[in-house]
């Protein structure tokens, strides 16, 4: 066992029952305290299933898995991980009903130990710009996923496995949330694996990229060696050039985007509604 890696898996195999396909290949993951994964890969890639795996809710018996040192499958060691906070906040969490009914906002947050948490939970009210006053089944979309991120995220966890559930924030909402995230793993050291469809704002977010397909690691990259240029001809140009590191690097071109816009006008919005 080795307690240097939050996260450790080698040659991660698994297989759904009644499937002839793999759902995922030879998966190795070395997670250290602090560290940030960034999961991309087409639909069906297996990123779900990683991350369903990690999170406890599928049994894998190909390959090797450590969480925090310890084998999360083997029961007689399993009990060590009882101080470690694991969150998995992903479409099912995502689908609970309870964040549909009738009720309160500040009640549903007390009810998961908001006042047990209450600096943390004043901290993601704020940032998620959420009116405690709402009752729940009069929220939009984004507003009940807001208040279930705050729910989500009360409790300071170890390891975060984020199954893309920032779709329906708005941009600044989301980029406030990435920060927090990003500070978290800066300050406390835990770790998180992200999965999302959603590249905006995360050019220097994550230490590390992977692409995920076919339920195989099909490359990956540490932040350091992604390298952001101008065009997409100087990125052709520079992977042209015979590579001079010892280490593969990642030519990405800026890409023209309105998203600094819609920061700009929602961080406006945002003035303006503070101020009424
Ligand atoms: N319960 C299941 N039984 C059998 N196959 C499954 C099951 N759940 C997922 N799969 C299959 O496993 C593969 C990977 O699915 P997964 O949900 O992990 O993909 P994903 O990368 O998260 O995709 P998306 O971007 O669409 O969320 C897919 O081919 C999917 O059909």
């Amino acid at each position: 066992m080795s307690d240097e890696y939050v996260v450790f898996t080698d040659k991660l195999t698994f297989q759904y029952p009644d499937e002839k396909r793999l759902g995922l290949s030879n998966i190795d993951v070395q997670l250290k305290k602090g560290d940030k994964l960034l999961l991309v890969g087409p639909n069906g890639a297996g990123k779900s299933t990683l991350l369903k795996i990690l999170a406890g809710k599928k049994l894998v018996r190909r390959g090797r898995i450590e969480l925090f040192g310890v084998n999360p499958f083997d029961l007689r060691s399993n009990f060590m991980l009882n101080d470690k906070t694991i969150v998995y906040l992903g479409t099912e969490w995502a689908n609970n009903e309870i964040t549909k009914r009738d009720i309160r906002v500040d009640e549903l947050i007390r009810s998961v130990g908001g006042d047990v948490y209450s600096k943390r939970r004043d901290q993601l009210v704020d940032l998620l710009e959420i009116d405690t006053r709402w009752r729940m089944n009069r929220c939009s979309d984004g507003e009940r996923r807001r208040v279930q991120l705050c729910m989500g995220l009360l409790k300071p966890f170890d390891l975060l496995l984020l199954d893309e559930v920032t779709i329906d924030l708005d941009v600044l909402v989301r980029q406030r949330l990435l920060q927090f995230l990003y500070d978290e793993t800066d300050r406390r050291g835990c770790c998180i694996i992200y999965a999302t469809h959603i590249f905006d704002g995360l050019g220097r977010w994550a230490d590390r990229v992977v692409h995920l397909s076919g339920g195989e690691f099909v490359e990956a990259y540490d932040r350091d060696n992604v390298v952001f240029v101008d065009t997409d001809a100087d990125a052709a140009a520079r992977r042209a050039q015979p590579a001079d590191a010892s280490v593969a690097q990642l030519f990405v071109a800026k890409v023209a985007s309105l998203y600094p816009v819609a920061l700009q006008w929602l961080s406006r919005d945002h003035v303006t509604r503070a101020a009424q």
